[in-house]
């Protein structure tokens, strides 16, 4: 399946509220597949672009467009995942070479890159921001028909890992979004009770 996206709303344009049944059920069943379960076919180059496109409508205080995205695919992600099982490898570290088929396997990774800057919106509603690009490129990688996990693992916090995929200074891994075919469907896990966790204010 690929995208056929209605173009974006002009800016300024009242932009249509109404109900969307379909997203309400996929919201309600949606579920990650394991990383090591994802396999050819990914998205297309095209429909990577239209992900992102999505992701980018995430809430964001003040415009600030606080996160990018880096896109590890083919060979290049092959290159990226042989280098960090180099540095793992140099400190003896076995368990963190292991750890890195979750990068591996999958067919596409999308880094999404938290960029927050100072400014008057603080940082930590700029985090806020990275997270929710992270949750709508997953969930619009998954309402494509795709597979696809949000992982940070030992890679999004070490420095010279950071390096390696270009961070700059400041910068940090929101999540690794990664998305193939999941070759066998991800059974459903415990889920919270929602109920439990909900209070109503009382003065
Ligand atoms: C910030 C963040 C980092 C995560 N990192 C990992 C990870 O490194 N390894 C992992 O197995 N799951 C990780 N997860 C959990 C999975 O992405 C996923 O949320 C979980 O398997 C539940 O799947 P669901 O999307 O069906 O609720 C992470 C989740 C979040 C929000």
């Amino acid at each position: 399946m690929s995208i056929a996206l209605p173009d974006a709303p002009s800016f300024g344009a009242p932009v249509d509220q109404h109900p969307c049944p379909e997203l309400l059920s996929f919201l309600a069943t949606r579920r990650s597949a394991s990383a090591v379960t994802l396999a050819e076919p990914a998205p297309s180059d095209e429909d990577v672009t239209a992900l992102i496109r999505l992701a980018a409508r995430a809430p964001d205080h003040g415009k600030l467009a606080p996160w990018r995205f880096i896109v590890l695919r083919g060979d290049d992600k092959a290159a990226f995942a042989a280098r960090l099982e180099d540095l793992a490898k140099s400190r003896g570290d076995a368990r963190a070479a292991a750890k890195l088929a979750k990068l591996k396997l999958p067919p596409l990774g999308i880094a999404v890159v938290s960029a927050s800057r100072p400014h008057d919106v603080p940082e930590w509603e700029q985090v806020l921001s990275a997270g929710a690009v992270c949750t709508g490129l997953l969930y619009a990688a998954q309402a494509l028909g795709y597979g696809a996990n949000w992982i940070t693992d030992w890679y999004a916090y070490d420095d010279d890992a950071k390096a390696i995929l270009g961070l700059k200074a400041g910068e940090n891994v929101a999540g690794f979004i990664f998305i193939g075919t999941a070759k066998e469907p991800p059974m459903e896990r415990e889920r919270p009770d929602s109920q439990a966790l909900t209070t109503v204010w009382k003065p």
